[in-house]
């Protein structure tokens, strides 16, 4: 179902803030599109005024980071692309990258086709980083496929969750050399999978079953491991790469050295890794500490100052929230061996929230650079920029009003997202989104949601600078040089 975008929206009185830029002007949209930016622009008729007095207007957030209804370990979760979507309106976030993740010997085309279908009810707009599970000659072709006729221009790699999704360093060095013909920008969930295959066990077998497990399966070591495993490969391939959710400091150096090497790595970081901490698995109601099972796991709070200097620093790139919501019966599945509680917590209705209360209010962030890590950043490290992550003529009129000085406490009790847990409850922050526009239609206003179920779109995202074939330029590199007589 699509709704009207020819509605015509004024957003009157506000102080614009992009990435690099703050000052006065209204925006004029239309058709979804803005068209006008500019000091007392006037107002055509039948236009649906915005009163901005006193706000920001920004570009609307992209959470490049979500799992609406994931099928994963034995069950659902529990936000579609529906509500989600919804609840990232009421939080001033305007698209969502989820996730294609194929079963191993699941045609990834077919995976694709499935997930396209689930997405159709969302109320914002869409795209898909494709996870590689599993390799031959088909995932190959359909990676081609998928970047050249269906633009994705990303593909997914779990080097954890070992027997079910996770990658061998066989498929890793395949797919992303793939990635690099295709001028494709590989991503990787960096958990040496392996180790916390083998602590599981440890851990099970010696009686420790509980939640408080979790962490302990999880090393800050075996992210690190694998974080400088996977950039250390992308490096001798020569493909760029994309770190998603980096919860440690050991993560962190390696993307460090990587980018000081002069190699294009960018870090991805949760608002849940800056501001929960590991002491929620050591909860005594089982309920709250299996509530917080994710991966990589909530870190020591010397990680949190470590991941915010490295977002100041610009070594981290992205802020998302890795929203996959299981309710606390499902997470009860894991009741008796935390192994099997379903990984995964919500955020992306908190996320702007939270990172202005403690970004922006605190000091650490400027407004533009708020912007950058909510919005702009994704925008152009996935190649859709400035359609999105920006306030131009001829942008997507995806914006967010935003109120500096309203305040709440965040609470499942009053969130949007569907599920019965909220890892920021009780948090109070001041700032927050009064009016959210997607494709130019007020979605979110002064704390009526109006989100469409199917007004999203799937956004295209295309392949890079044109991907030279790599294999050709190692032949070229190979060639046996003839004797230079200078
Ligand atoms: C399966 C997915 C969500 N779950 C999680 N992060 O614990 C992921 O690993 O990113
Ligand atoms: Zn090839
Ligand atoms: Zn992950
Ligand atoms: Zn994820």
């Amino acid at each position: 179902m699509t709704t009207s975008t020819s509605a015509r929206t004024l957003i009157r009185g506000g102080t614009v803030v992009t990435a690099d830029q703050t000052f006065r002007a209204d925006v004029y949209a239309e058709d979804g599109v803005i068209k006008a930016v500019g000091p007392d622009l006037d107002a055509p008729s039948d236009v649906t005024v915005v009163d901005a007095g006193g706000c920001y207007v920004m570009p609307g957030g992209i959470d490049p980071h979500t799992h609406m209804q994931l099928p994963f370990m034995g069950t659902v979760a529990s936000d579609d692309f529906y509500t989600g979507t919804a609840a990232g309106l009421a939080g001033g976030t305007t698209m969502i990258i989820d996730f294609v993740i194929p079963n191993p010997k699941q045609n990834v085309m077919e995976a694709y086709r499935t997930w396209r279908g689930w997405a159709e009810k969302a109320a914002a707009d869409y795209s898909f980083h494709v996870a590689i599970t599993w390799w031959d000659d088909s995932v190959h072709a359909d990676m081609g496929a998928l970047v050249r006729e269906h633009g994705v221009n990303s593909f997914k790699h779990f080097m954890a969750y070992k027997n079910a999704i996770m990658c061998d360093d066989e498929v890793l060095v395949n797919s992303f050399t793939r990635a690099l013909e295709l001028g494709a920008m590989p991503t990787v969930h960096a958990e040496n999978g392996e180790l916390v295959f083998q602590l599981q066990k440890q851990l099970l077998a010696r009686g420790l079953t509980g939640p408080e497990a979790h962490p302990l399966s999880r090393p800050t070591a075996v992210e690190g491991e694998a974080a400088n495993r996977a950039i250390q490969i992308a490096k001798v391939l020569g493909v760029p790469l994309y770190i998603v959710h980096v919860s440690c400091r050991e993560a962190l150096e390696a993307i460090a050295r990587g980018r000081m090497d002069g190699h294009r790595v960018y870090g991805e970081v949760l608002a849940g890794h800056l501001l929960v901490d590991d002491s929620v698995y050591r909860h005594p109601d089982f309920e709250v500490a299996a509530a917080h099972v994710m991966s990589p796991p909530f870190r020591p709070k010397e990680h949190q100052a470590a991941l915010w200097h490295g977002l100041q620093s610009g070594t981290l790139h992205t802020t998302a929230t890795d929203h996959c919501c299981f309710c606390a019966p499902q997470k009860a599945a894991g009741r008796h061996d935390f192994t099997r509680i379903p990984n995964g917590t919500g955020g992306v209705e908190d996320r702007m929230a939270v990172l202005w209360h403690h970004g922006v209010n605190s000091g650490r962030l400027t407004m533009n650079e708020f912007v950058k890590v909510t919005s702009a950043n994704a925008a152009q490290i996935f190649n859709i920029y400035p359609r999105k992550g920006s306030i131009a003529v001829g942008a997507d009129a995806d914006l967010v009003v935003w109120d500096p000085a309203a305040t709440k406490t965040i609470s499942a009790k009053t969130h949007h997202q569907n599920v019965d847990y909220n890892i920021f409850e009780g948090m109070e922050v001041t700032g927050l989104p009064r009016v959210t526009l997607t494709a130019g239609r007020v979605a979110w206003q002064d704390g009526d949601l109006r989100a469409v179920r199917g007004a999203g779109r799937y956004v295209n995202r295309p392949a890079f600078a044109p991907g030279f074939d790599a294999a050709a330029k190692r032949k070229e590199a190979l060639k046996p040089r003839g004797v230079d007589r200078g």
